[in-house]
């Protein structure tokens, strides 16, 4: 049976250091980190993962400011609050929480946002800098960010002769997981539905990442034995078993079948999910060091 990582004591952990680095960035400088958060509409998903980021920035010892704005909000409108976030000095990093309504060019939205408040880490010029490996100046996409830590934690940072497969090619999650995962010495794979025989590439996994968004699709005969799967999924399925009408959540990968070829293995939910969040204090920590000209810690 694999080794089940605990996403949540990590993320604990890294949330716990991002608090103590607040500490010391207030008795400095008197600089408390800021955080904005904007929302566009009623996605109840959306609305719990706002809600927690709020609820960990004020843990953190940030302040922490929330804009939900209605559905019809226009493009004008939602650009306006991210100039006036972008000026804000009380301000050092700023995100827009994703998926925008369909009317809202979730592109243009993302370029508006200053780079240097961008803690999401998905405004072209952070892309760019971790594509070219410039990281003291870039924020990495939480996400991506987290998952490798979780790695971390099993492997160490040198991944050296590892072979890592990255199934799904997102701009979120996929492209910047290759990245990292290169940056780190690995040999990387990025795999997507064109791919010819991915059960066959999968099984050829040190490191094997699912970022699909398909409900338990990477099975147990996929799984190289003694591999590291990191599970960034995070699917809601009927659960009949529950009772009527209920639901669970499952990530990309058949969690129990995988566990009994993996060598550790992430669970959904308390595996990436947690991360992504703790990550998001590390990048805003990470902002309000630089706007203060002060070298961040290393998380
Ligand atoms: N602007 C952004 N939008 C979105 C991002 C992002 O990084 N930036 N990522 C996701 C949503 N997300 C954060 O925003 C997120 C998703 C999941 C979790 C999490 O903790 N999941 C839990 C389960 C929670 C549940 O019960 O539903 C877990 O996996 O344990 C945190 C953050 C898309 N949008
Ligand atoms: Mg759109």
């Amino acid at each position: 049976m694999a080794q089940i990582i605990d996403g949540k004591a990590v993320a604990a952990e890294v949330t716990e250091g991002v608090k103590t680095a607040a500490e010391m960035l207030k008795a400095q400088t008197g600089m408390q980190p800021g955080l904005a958060v904007v929302i566009v509409g009623e996605d109840p998903a959306s609305k719990v993962y706002v809600a927690n980021k709020g609820r960990t920035a004020r843990a953190c010892g940030f302040l922490s400011v929330e804009h939900a704005l209605p559905d019809d909000t226009g493009q004008e409108a939602l650009m306006g609050l991210i100039d006036e976030l972008n000026g804000d000095p009380a301000i050092h990093g700023v995100l827009v929480q994703l998926p925008l309504p369909g009317h809202i060019d979730e592109g243009a939205v993302i370029q508006a946002i200053a780079p240097d408040k961008d803690v999401d880490g998905f405004h072209f010029t952070n892309v760019g800098k971790l594509g070219t490996g410039v990281t003291d100046s870039a924020f990495v996409p939480c996400t991506p960010a987290g998952s490798m830590l979780l790695i971390e934690s099993v492997l160490g940072k040198d991944l050296s002769g590892k072979n890592a497969v990255v199934v799904g090619r997102s701009n979120i999650v996929g492209k910047p997981m290759f990245n990292l995962l290169l940056a780190a010495n690995a040999t990387v794979t990025v795999a997507h539905s064109r791919t010819k025989d991915l059960p066959g590439l999968c099984r050829t996994a040190d490191i094997l990442v699912a970022a699909v968004g398909r409900p338990q699709m990477i099975k147990g005969n996929w799984v190289k034995p003694g591999a590291t799967v990191i599970d960034v999924g995070i699917n809601r399925i009927a659960a009949p078993e529950k009772g009527e009408g209920k639901t669970r959540l499952v990530g990309d990968v058949d969690f129990d079948d995988a566990a009994e070829a993996a060598g550790a293995i992430t669970p959904v939910p308390g595996g990436v999910g947690p991360m992504t969040i703790a990550m998001l204090m590390v990048n805003t920590i990470v902002a309000a060091y630089r706007s203060a000209g002060r070298t961040p810690p290393v998380f």
